[in-house]
């Protein structure tokens, strides 16, 4: 009794999120969607710092390829260092960064049934000189992974000379077209992990991000 009025509830506090629409009917036409303010700059100006700071620590690692329990390391396939998040842990800005995502799932599930259940983030820095060649995420073996999300933490001056586009590969009636994605700060990109294959360019400075995946079961 008490879960049925629960769930009515929920219906009635159901808010229309105009731009979870248009991320929604972005990734079912295109299969990825672009967002340019998911962070506002104060936020990102506080993950930047965060990620700087335990960068400081000597928390991140080489990043492997492979999942987390079967890594492998390739220079010359990923050239970017990587520390897990934690959300059971989160720091203040960590906290936002996961209200924020918690928010999207919670609509993704609620109106597409996407059956998001698991979800996995990661920082990532990206040396002066480092790429990362093209790949599929679900070649890590993890067939759960649904969506991948990057979101792009660089300062507020990055140009297109600093290099380190995200290009991914869409394909057009057949014919394959190179989509190139500008790490902007605040912009958010999320993606069909199973459907789109895509690569880091090289970078000429460093590249900031948080990069993760929404899982289903
Ligand atoms: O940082 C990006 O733009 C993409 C990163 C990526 O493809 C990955 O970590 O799997
Ligand atoms: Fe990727």
């Amino acid at each position: 009794m008490i879960l049925k009025e629960k769930e009515l509830f929920e219906q009635v506090d159901f808010e229309l999120n105009e731009l979870y629409e248009t991320i929604i009917d972005d990734i079912a036409q295109q299969k990825y969607s672009i967002v340019d303010t998911f962070f506002n700059p104060a936020e990102v100006d506080l993950l930047r710092s965060t990620l700087i700071a335990k960068h400081k620590e000597d928390a991140f690692k080489k990043a492997a390829i492979g999942n987390r329990t079967n890594e492998l390391i390739e220079k010359s396939v990923r050239g970017d260092f990587i520390l897990w998040m934690n959300e059971a842990t989160a720091e203040p800005a960590e906290s936002i960064f996961f209200e924020k995502v918690n928010d999207l799932v919670q609509y993704l599930n609620r109106t597409c049934f996407m059956g998001i259940l698991h979800k996995e983030f990661h920082y990532a820095l990206y040396p002066e000189g480092t790429f990362y060649k093209r790949h599929l995420d679900t070649f890590q073996n993890d067939g759960r992974r649904k969506l991948s999300m990057v979101c792009y933490l660089n300062n507020e001056d990055w140009t297109p000379e600093n290099g380190g586009e995200l290009s991914i590969y869409t394909n057009n009636n057949g014919k394959e077209e190179e989509l190139k994605i500008y790490p902007l700060p605040g912009r958010m990109v999320i993606f069909e992990s199973q459907e789109l294959e895509h690569e880091v360019k090289t970078v000429r400075v460093p590249r900031l991000s948080i990069t993760g995946w929404l899982k289903t079961r």
